[in-house]
């Protein structure tokens, strides 16, 4: 484990405790350049698991994420996408990594609107994680963009042993 300075005091790193990362007031586990910050910087709100096994996440797209006129880049939609949906192994206390991720965009998706993702486990194989999610407009829930991935189950050395081979590719 290892630790920096950061706006909010010391920051434990990737590498540290995966299953509790730091969250927001709202519930939002926090990756390794937000927790300096203390807010996610795709704009995730709020985060909760319901008795229903749903993942649901309150968020709204940020103006600098903006692609075309007052609509999201793509990249941002797949990016949240995949954060939301990788967060529900994590709110089973299980690090995951994507391994496959597919995303349908369905609308273009306002920037500075209320919207939320649900996220659910379709089936899990081995250490396979199959998960399916979509992305609505507030307050109607009319779909944005939908998406399907995979999400492989990792131990605490996955990061070690991904600086260990990056070492070897800076020998070669
Ligand atoms: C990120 C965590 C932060 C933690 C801190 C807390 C942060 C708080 C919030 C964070 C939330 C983040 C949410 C966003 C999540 C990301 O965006 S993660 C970042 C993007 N993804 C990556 O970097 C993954 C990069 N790829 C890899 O590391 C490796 O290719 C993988 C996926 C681990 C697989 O490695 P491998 O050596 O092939 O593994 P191997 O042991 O051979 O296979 C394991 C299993 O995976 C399956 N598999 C491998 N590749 C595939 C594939 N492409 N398709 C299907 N199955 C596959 C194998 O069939 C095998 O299945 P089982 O037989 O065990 O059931």
């Amino acid at each position: 484990m290892s630790t920096t300075s950061g706006a909010t005091g010391p920051v434990v790193r990737a590498g540290g405790d995966f299953q509790e990362p730091p969250r927001t007031p709202g519930g939002v586990a926090l990756c390794g350049a937000c927790r300096e910050r203390g807010t996610c910087r795709l704009g995730v709100e709020r985060e909760r698991l319901d008795e229903d096994g749903v993942a649901r996440f309150a968020l709204t797209c940020p103006r600098d994420q903006e692609g075309g006129p007052d609509v999201a880049h793509g990249g941002w939609t797949a990016a949240v996408l995949d954060d939301c949906l990788g967060h529900l192994p994590l709110l089973h206390r299980v690090l995951s990594v994507t391994a496959e991720l597919t995303v349908s965009f369905v609308k273009p998706v306002p920037v500075g609107r209320p919207l939320e993702v649900s996220a659910r486990v379709e089936r899990r194989e081995g250490s396979r994680w199959y998960i399916t999610g979509e992305m609505v407009l507030l307050p109607t829930r009319a779909v944005l963009a939908r998406a399907s991935g995979i999400w492989v189950t990792r131990d605490q050395g996955h990061f070690a042993r991904h600086a260990d081979w990056l070492a070897e590719q800076d020998e070669r």
